[in-house]
């Protein structure tokens, strides 16, 4: 990065892939500048006193050059004051000015990126939790996660700095170059001719260095892999005492980032030195052919002394745009990855809150007429084989079932996280497609397996079933859901911060937590996904206390793990390879001795 700190981004050890820079690439980067367009005044203005900053820039070594030759006797030309003190005021006046422009040019261009990037953050991130479930399915967290923090870092470091920066150096780069052939053109031919020189060997130890730098991050990635993993299995590690294996992993993966980092150091180090005495070559050059010349009466003191500095201005931006070219090819790179997930479909829901009023409401009726389907990431796996069942508003439908049948798939298809091939789903009668998929979800509720809650107080994971939702609603809620007591019993009470940086709370408080959330949401359909880790019988009969209130009045389906919690079901649905096997009430399908029901049953002894 050329230069870090100037703006929120921080990615150090952050390694970004780059993209060729072509037109192909420009053109889709560009699709990221419309993002600037809300700004383009400031912009714009930064632009000035961008270029106001780097022409001054390169007033001084002509200035100097005057204020030496003066010095020594010599008449300024260029309509240049002959007096040393005028062209130190001119100096200063000159710096002032590069001073005042530099600051606004730097805090124009960073309110600039940091907005347009707010802008492209929000609209990502909006963009994501909006995908489809397929999304996610096939995506880490921690993938998507770095493309809002990294990627987009990478790209705010480009519109802040490199962009400008880039800028600036070709302006000095033009600029001095062409001041260098007027101060003197036999000295410019002359070093010119040792350019080539530096540029053939620039480019062969540059692929050098890159392929191995390159070869060195996926190795340094493939032993951040392994800390990664240890830490987040660390109860697995430990539990098998096995620090000792993943100590080894870890070693042996940094050894050979070691190993390639050396090899890697030979052609940075044979770089090195070949760039010192080129450099300090031409340098020494410059100056001794330099000194011939104003022997010869050919080039002032004035004259040799600005050449050098110009000399100097335009090796720098020769030497700068190496980094600031990869810079642009890391944030070519990360464009990319970004308007991927800008371009991606999103399902069909906005951003305002106010657009989430339910206009169809649903009053219960669930039908599934013969439903087929397979997840689009595995869609050679059938997982519902023509899967047909009707719930009546309020009834309770229990679906059992061996693990992997596909009972979980029937709550993600009534809450339209995936949608079927064949076959259809009805609310009331009408089919799913003819309900907006907010109006769906506004009114079917879930309580799943294992209720994960927000860093946050308690108060606020409750409100999430309803963010309009008052104290006294909050607390009803949480009074039904049986979680009152415990909730009152924390000295915060329902200010109580839970989540990751919170208090702990156990499974079956977690789980009243999330029904008195579905109480508030008040849903025409309920699913239960039923814990499968047993809660402690207390525990279990405080839940289902609170689960009896939250259905009543509802239309439930519960995917039942235990049979003992559904002998009161209207229907229970036995589901076996995405089939319906059996169906009928708890007395009716103990009838079939060889029915699946009558085995399950027999399996968990509690019938
Ligand atoms: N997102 C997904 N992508 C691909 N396949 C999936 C996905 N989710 C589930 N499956 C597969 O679909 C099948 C049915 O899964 P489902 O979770 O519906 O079963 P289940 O009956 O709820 O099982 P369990 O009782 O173990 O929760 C399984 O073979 C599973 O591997």
């Amino acid at each position: 990065m050329a230069r870090n700190g100037l703006n929120s981004s921080s990615t150090p050890g952050q390694e970004f892939t780059k993209s060729k820079i072509n037109k192909e690439n420009l053109q889709k980067i560009s699709e990221l500048l419309k993002y600037l367009k809300p700004y383009r005044t400031k912009f714009a203005l930064g632009m000035v006193f961008l270029l106001l900053s780097s022409l001054t820039g390169l007033a001084f070594p002509a200035l100097i050059k005057v204020m030496v030759d003066v010095a020594q006797g010599i008449k300024a030309d260029y309509g240049m004051p002959n007096s040393v003190n005028t062209i130190g005021y001119i100096a200063f006046a000159i710096l002032f000015v590069q001073a005042f422009v530099s600051f606004f040019r730097i805090r124009l261009f960073v309110e600039v990126a940091e907005k347009a990037l707010a802008d492209i953050r929000r609209d990502t991130y909006f963009k994501m939790i909006t995908l489809p479930m397929n999304f996610f399915a096939n995506r880490r967290v921690g993938e998507l996660n770095s493309r809002i923090s990294a990627d987009l870092s990478q790209i705010q470091d480009t519109l802040t700095t490199t962009l400008a920066e880039m800028i600036r150096q070709i302006i000095l780069l033009i600029g001095g170059i062409s001041i260098l052939i007027v101060v003197s053109g036999k000295l410019t031919l002359f070093n010119l001719s040792i350019l080539p020189v530096i540029v053939v060997a620039g480019v062969f130890f540059g692929k050098a260095i890159r392929k191995i730098s390159r070869q060195a991050q996926d190795k340094l990635a493939e032993s951040n892999t392994i800390v990664e993993e240890t830490l987040q299995g660390i109860s697995n590690v430990k539990a098998f005492v096995n620090e000792p294996y993943e100590a080894k992993r870890y070693d042996k993966s940094l050894r050979e980032v070691v190993k390639i980092a050396v090899r890697g150091s030979n052609y940075r180090g044979g770089f090195a030195s070949f760039i010192i005495f080129c450099l300090f070559g031409a340098i020494m050059g410059v100056i001794w052919y330099g000194s011939i010349l104003v022997q010869q009466g050919g080039l002032s003191v004035g004259d040799l002394l600005a050449y050098m500095l110009y000399s100097v201005f335009v090796g720098a931006a020769m030497g700068s745009f190496p980094e600031l070219y990869a810079n642009v090819q890391k944030a070519l790179g990360a464009s990319e990855r970004v308007l991927e997930i800008l371009k991606e479909e999103n399902e069909p829901i906005s951003i305002h809150q106010t657009d989430h009023k339910i206009k169809d409401v649903i009053y219960g009726d669930l039908n599934f007429n013969n439903v087929h389907f397979s997840y689009p990431s595995r869609k050679d796996i059938i997982v519902l084989d023509g899967v047909s069942f009707t719930a009546k508003a309020g009834e309770k439908i229990a679906v059992v079932g061996p693990s992997g049948a596909g009972k979980s798939t029937i709550a993600s298809l009534i809450l339209g996280f995936y949608h079927a091939q064949n076959g259809e789903i009805l609310f009331d009668g009408k089919p799913f497609s003819s309900f907006a998929l907010t109006d769906i979800r506004n009114q079917v509720a879930i309580v799943p397996q294992d209720v994960i809650l927000f860093g946050g107080t308690i108060k606020e994971n409750i409100a999430y079933g309803k963010l309009t939702a008052t104290d006294e609603e909050i607390a009803d809620a949480a009074k039904k859901a049986n979680a009152h007591l415990f909730i009152t019993g924390f000295p915060e009470g329902y200010e109580t911060v839970v989540g990751e940086r919170g208090v702990k709370l156990s499974g079956g408080q977690r789980q009243r937590i999330a029904i008195a959330r579905a109480l508030l949401k008040n849903p025409a359909i309920l699913i239960l996904d039923e814990a499968t880790s047993s809660l402690d019988s207390e525990s279990e009969r405080l839940v289902q206390e609170a689960l009896e209130i939250l259905m009543k009045g509802r239309t439930s389906i519960i995917i039942a793990h235990r049979l003992s919690t559904i002998r009161e079901a209207d229907q229970i649905i036995v589901l076996d390879k995405g089939q319906i096997v059996e169906s009928g009430n708890h007395q009716q399908l103990l009838q079939n001795q060889d029915g699946l029901y009558k085995h399950l049953s027999a399996l968990q002894f509690e019938v």
